[in-house]
C-alpha cells in the first residue's frame, strides 16, 4: 500500500513485462546515461513486483544530488527544470541530506519510497507520457527585491484610518441636517454615532439640493449611507408636508414609487436593501423592496402591484418590469442611484441604464399635469452617480444619466477636475490609509504549501485571524484550492494540521449552522458543487476550528447567498476562497484578512479586494502573492495605493521560506533549522500531489484548475502586461503548484475544442502562442492544453469580457443564473 502514489500511473502487463523506452537525440553518452537511469528504474520496479529488494542507493542521494544528476542526462527531459542552466545563485534553497532523511513530522506512508525512486516515470502502456515528481526547493527562480524595503520594514507606524467616521463633537448626523428622528435612529438602532466624511460631504448637498451628483470615495467608507440617508430625510420631509397639508396621515406604500436604486449585483442589492431596511426602522411607513435576476418574477410582480417607495433593482430586471409589468409606475420617481458605476459599465448595462434612463423620462413627462403631482414632491429628478473611479466609462456612463452634476468627495482637495490630461484621473482611487499591505514572494513551484503556509500561520492564534478572503482568478481553481483545504490528507495526523487528538465532528460542532463534513466533497462530479463550505483539517488547530468557504459564479443564485450568510454569520475562524465575484461593494463584517493569492487583472480590481477589509477605521492586512521575476515589479502599484506617499508607505516583504519556516516547523524546531520545513513542504506537496493522483475526477480538476489559470493569467489589462508576462511564466513549476505531474504541453483537458493549437514538443514548457507555426489539430476527444497570446493590442481581457457579456445576455434569455448575477 505504500506504493500507492507511485503505482498509479503505471500500467503493468500481467506478464510482469514492462516494455523499456527508446532513447533518442543526443550524443551516444547521454542516450547511455538515459538508458542506464531508466534500466535501474526498472529493475526496481521489477522488484518490487516480484518481491525482490532493489537497490536502494538512491536513498542516500539528497533531494539536490539527485537533482544536479538528473540534469546531466538530456535523454530524461524535465519540463519544468530548464533553468538548469542558469548560474546557480547564492543562497538558493538546497535541501541538505537530512532534509531528506529523518524526520517523521510528516510523512506520507508512501513519501519515503518516493524518495527512493527516480523523480521520473514513465507510463509506457499508454505511449510513454512521462510523470515529473520535481523537488519543490531546487531551481527556482531568485527574487529581484530581495535585499528591498529592509529598512521600511521597521516603518510600520500607526497611521490614521483614512475612512473612519468622524471625531470632532461638531460632525454629528444633525449637524448635517438630518432630522432628531434620524439622528437617534441611526445612534440607538444602528448604532452609529458620527458620520464619515464621504456622508458629511454628501448629505447635506443631497437633502437640500436637486442638482445630480457624482459621489466618488475609497472603499469602507459608507457611500451606501452618503446616499441612502438623504433619500429617507427627504421622504420623511415629504410625508410631514402631506400630514401638515391634510393630504394625507404619511407616505404609504401606494403613494407611489420615489426612489430606485440600481446595483450590478444581486448581491450587493440585497446588501443594500438590508441597510434600507433597518434604517426605514424610523418611518414604518415607507416601503422598501427589490426587484432582482434568480427570484421568481411573479411574486416580484405582486410586489410591485401592492405597491413600494422605494426599489433596489439590477439592471436587466428592472428592464424587463419597465417593459412587462404594467403595476411599476415610475412617474413620480426623483431619485435615481447608479452604485459602483464602474462596474454596471464594466458588466455591460450601458444599454440597460439607457433604456431605464430614457423610461423615466418619458413618464415622468407624461405624468407633468399639475393634479398629479403630490405637493411637497420635487419637480425635477435627481441622479447619483457612485464610482470609486473616475475613468473613462464612468464618465460615459455620466452623460447618459447626469445633467451638470456636482462632484462630490471625501476631501474636495482630492478633486480631480482639471487633471485630465495628465494621466492621474484613474489614480484618484486609493486603498484605506491604515490598511497594511504586504507582498509575499513565491515560486511557482511553491505556491500551494505557501498558501497553506500562509494561512495556517493566519489562524495559528485563536483570534488573531477571524476572517479571511482568498482571492483566486477563476472558478475551477476556487473549486480546485476548496477541495485540497477541505480534504483531510495521507499523513496529516502527525504533523501538518495537528488536530489528530480532536475529532472532525466535534470540531463541526463548534460551528453554527452544522457545516457539511469534509468527506466526498464534489469527488464524484467536480463540476457539480453542491457542498461550499467545510472544516478545513489543514488549517484547523487544536484549540479552534477552521471553515472554508468557496464562491463564485458558476454556483446556483440560491447557494451564493446561502455561502456569503453563512460566512457572514459565522464568528469562528473562516477563510472564503472566492473569484473577483466577491471584491466589488460587498460588506462582510469582521474580515480582516485579505490574500491575493492570484494578482488581480487590473489596479481598481485590486483596491476594491484589499477593500473588503479596512473598512469604516477598522484595521485590516492585505497580502499579495508575487513571483519572483517581473511581478515583482507590481510592487510599485501597492506603492501608488496610497493617497499620502509620506505616511504608511511601508509594505512588508516576505519569502516563501520564511512562510514555510513559520508555518510548518514543528514544534520546538528553531526557525534556523531549514531542513525540517523543507521535509514538512515537500511532504505536504506529495500528499496532495498523491490525493489528486488517486482519482480521476480529482486529476481533472486540478487540469482544468491550471488550463483556466493560465487563461485567465493572459487577461490582465495591457497596462499591466509588463507585471504579468505569460512568456515569462514557467508552466511546468506552475503545474506543480496544481499537483500535477504531467508536460504542460502534453496535458489533457477533457472538454476542450478539438483542432485546437498544441504546443511545441519541446521539453521548455514556456508558453507558445495560439496560432504559431506548430500548430496542429489534436486527436481525440480531449484537446491539449492551448495557451494564449498575450500580444494583442485590444487584450485577450477585451474579448473576455465582450464574450461574458454575450453569454450573460444568453444566459439571461435563457432563464439560466449567469456567472455575474446580473439582474
Ligand atoms: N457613520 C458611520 N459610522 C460607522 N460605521 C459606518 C458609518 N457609515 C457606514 N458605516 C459602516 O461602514 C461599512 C462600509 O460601508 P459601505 O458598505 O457603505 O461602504 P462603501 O463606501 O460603499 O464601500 P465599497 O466601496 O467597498 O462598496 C459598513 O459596515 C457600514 O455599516
Amino acid at each position: 500500500m505504500a506504493d500507492d502514489g507511485m503505482l498509479l500511473h503505471f500500467s503493468i502487463p500481467d506478464s510482469g513485462f514492462i516494455n523499456k523506452p527508446k532513447f533518442k537525440g543526443g550524443n551516444w553518452r547521454d542516450r547511455l546515461t538515459a538508458k542506464k537511469a531508466a534500466e535501474n528504474w526498472h529493475n526496481k520496479a521489477t522488484g518490487r513486483l516480484t518481491g525482490t529488494k532493489a537497490t536502494q542507493n538512491a536513498n542516500h542521494a539528497t533531494l539536490g544530488e539527485r537533482d544536479r544528476r538528473r540534469s546531466k542526462s538530456p535523454g530524461i527531459e524535465r519540463p519544468g527544470e530548464r533553468q538548469a542552466k542558469r548560474a546557480r545563485v547564492r543562497g538558493e534553497f538546497r535541501p541538505t541530506s537530512s532534509a531528506a532523511s529523518t524526520s517523521k513530522e510528516f510523512r506520507p506512508s508512501s513519501d519515503v519510497n518516493t524518495r527512493k525512486k527516480p523523480e521520473e516515470k514513465h507510463d509506457f502502456a499508454k505511449g510513454g507520457s512521462k510523470q515529473i515528481i520535481s523537488s519543490l526547493f531546487s531551481y527556482n527562480p531568485t527574487s529581484t527585491t530581495k535585499n528591498l524595503n529592509k529598512d521600511e520594514s521597521k516603518n510600520d507606524a500607526p497611521v490614521e484610518p483614512s475612512n473612519a467616521p468622524l471625531k470632532s463633537e461638531l460632525d454629528t448626523f444633525t449637524s448635517l441636517g438630518l432630522s432628531a428622528t434620524l439622528a437617534t435612529h441611526l445612534l440607538n438602532k444602528m448604532d452609529l454615532k458620527a458620520p464619515t466624511s464621504i456622508q458629511k460631504a454628501a448629505v447635506p448637498q443631497l437633502a437640500k439640493e436637486d442638482s445630480d451628483a457624482f459621489i466618488q470615495a475609497e472603499t469602507g467608507s459608507g457611500k451606501t449611507l452618503a446616499y441612502l440617508l438623504p433619500i429617507v430625510q427627504r421622504l420623511m420631509e415629504l410625508s410631514a408636508n402631506m400630514k401638515k397639508r391634510k393630504i394625507d396621515e404619511v407616505v404609504h406604500r401606494d403613494s407611489g414609487l420615489f426612489a430606485i436604486i440600481l446595483a450590478p449585483t444581486r448581491e450587493l442589492s440585497k446588501q443594500i436593501a438590508l441597510v434600507l431596511e433597518s434604517l426605514l426602522g424610523c418611518a414604518h411607513w415607507l416601503v422598501a423592496g427589490t426587484v432582482i435576476g434568480g427570484e421568481r418574477k411573479k411574486s416580484e410582480k405582486a410586489r410591485l402591484r401592492k405597491g413600494l417607495n422605494i426599489l433596489v433593482a439590477t439592471p436587466g430586471r428592472l428592464t424587463d418590469h419597465l417593459e412587462h409589468t404594467k403595476a411599476l409606475d415610475v412617474s413620480n420617481v426623483r431619485w435615481l442611484v447608479l452604485d459602483e458605476g464602474d462596474r454596471l459599465m464594466e458588466l455591460g448595462f450601458e444599454e440597460e441604464i439607457q433604456k431605464i434612463v430614457g423610461n423615466l423620462n418619458l413618464r415622468m413627462r407624461a405624468k407633468k399635469d399639475a393634479q398629479y403631482r403630490i405637493p411637497g414632491l420635487p419637480e425635477k429628478r435627481t441622479t447619483v452617480l457612485c464610482s470609486a473611479t473616475m475613468k473613462m466609462d464612468v464618465e460615459r456612463l455620466g452623460q447618459i444619466s447626469l445633467k451638470n452634476a456636482v462632484h462630490i468627495q471625501a476631501n474636495p482637495a482630492d478633486r480631480t477636475e482639471g487633471k485630465e490630461n495628465d494621466g492621474k484621473r484613474d489614480q484618484a482611487f486609493f486603498a484605506p490609509a491604515q490598511l497594511k499591505q504586504s507582498y509575499a514572494v513565491v515560486a511557482p513551484k511553491l505556491r500551494l504549501v505557501s498558501l497553506i503556509g500562509f494561512l495556517k500561520q493566519a489562524f495559528a492564534r485563536k483570534g488573531s485571524v477571524m476572517k479571511a478572503i482568498v482571492f483566486i482568478s477563476c472558478a475551477d481553481s476556487v473549486d480546485f484550492h476548496f477541495d485540497i483545504l477541505t480534504t483531510k490528507l495521507e499523513g496529516e495526523d502527525d504533523a501538518i494540521t495537528e488536530t489528530k487528538d480532536q475529532d472532525e465532528n466535534e470540531i463541526a460542532r463548534q460551528l453554527p449552522g452544522k457545516p457539511k463534513s469534509t468527506k466526498g466533497i464534489s469527488e464524484s462530479d467536480p463540476r457539480k458543487v453542491t457542498i461550499t463550505h467545510a472544516v478545513s483539517p489543514v488549517l484547523s488547530q487544536n484549540t479552534h476550528a477552521v471553515t472554508t468557504y468557496r464562491l463564485h459564479g458558476s454556483l446556483q443564485q440560491p447557494l451564493r447567498t446561502s455561502t456569503l450568510a453563512h460566512f457572514t454569520k459565522n464568528t469562528e475562524a473562516s477563510v472564503l476562497l472566492a473569484t473577483d465575484v466577491a471584491s466589488r461593494g460587498l460588506d462582510l463584517p469582521n474580515v480582516d484578512l485579505v490574500v491575493e493569492f492570484d494578482p488581480a487583472f487590473a489596479r481598481d480590481d485590486h483596491l476594491h479586494r484589499v477593500g473588503r477589509t479596512a473598512r469604516a477605521g477598522r484595521d485590516g492586512r492585505a497580502c499579495i502573492f508575487l513571483m519572483p521575476g517581473c511581478e515583482e515589479g507590481y510592487v510599485d502599484i501597492l506603492k501608488s495605493d496610497r493617497k499620502d506617499n509620506e505616511v504608511g508607505m511601508h509594505i512588508g516583504r516576505q519569502d516563501a521560506d520564511e512562510i514555510l519556516k513559520k508555518s510548518l516547523a514543528s514544534p520546538g524546531q528553531t526557525v534556523k533549522d531549514n531542513t525540517t520545513y523543507m521535509d514538512r513542504a515537500t511532504g505536504l506537496q506529495l500528499a496532495v500531489e498523491r490525493w489528486v493522483l488517486a482519482s480521476a475526477a480529482r486529476l481533472e480538476s486540478a487540469r482544468r484548475a491550471f488550463q483556466s489559470h493560465v487563461r485567465a493569467y493572459a487577461t490582465h489589462v495591457a497596462a499591466e502586461r509588463g507585471y504579468f508576462d505569460i512568456k515569462q511564466l514557467h508552466l511546468g513549476h506552475l503545474a506543480k503548484a496544481f499537483a500535477l505531474r504531467e508536460k504542460p504541453s502534453g496535458m489533457k483537458v477533457p472538454g476542450l475544442r478539438t483542432g485546437a493549437g498544441r504546443q511545441s514538443g519541446k521539453s521548455t514548457a514556456r508558453v507558445r502562442g495560439v496560432g504559431t507555426k506548430d500548430r496542429k489539430g489534436a486527436a481525440g476527444g480531449n484537446a491539449e492544453l492551448k495557451l494564449p497570446q498575450q500580444t494583442d493590442a485590444d487584450d485577450e481581457a477585451a474579448k473576455m469580457r465582450k464574450a461574458v457579456r454575450i453569454r450573460e445576455k444568453f444566459m439571461k434569455a435563457a432563464g439560466i443564473v449567469d456567472e455575474f448575477n446580473l439582474g
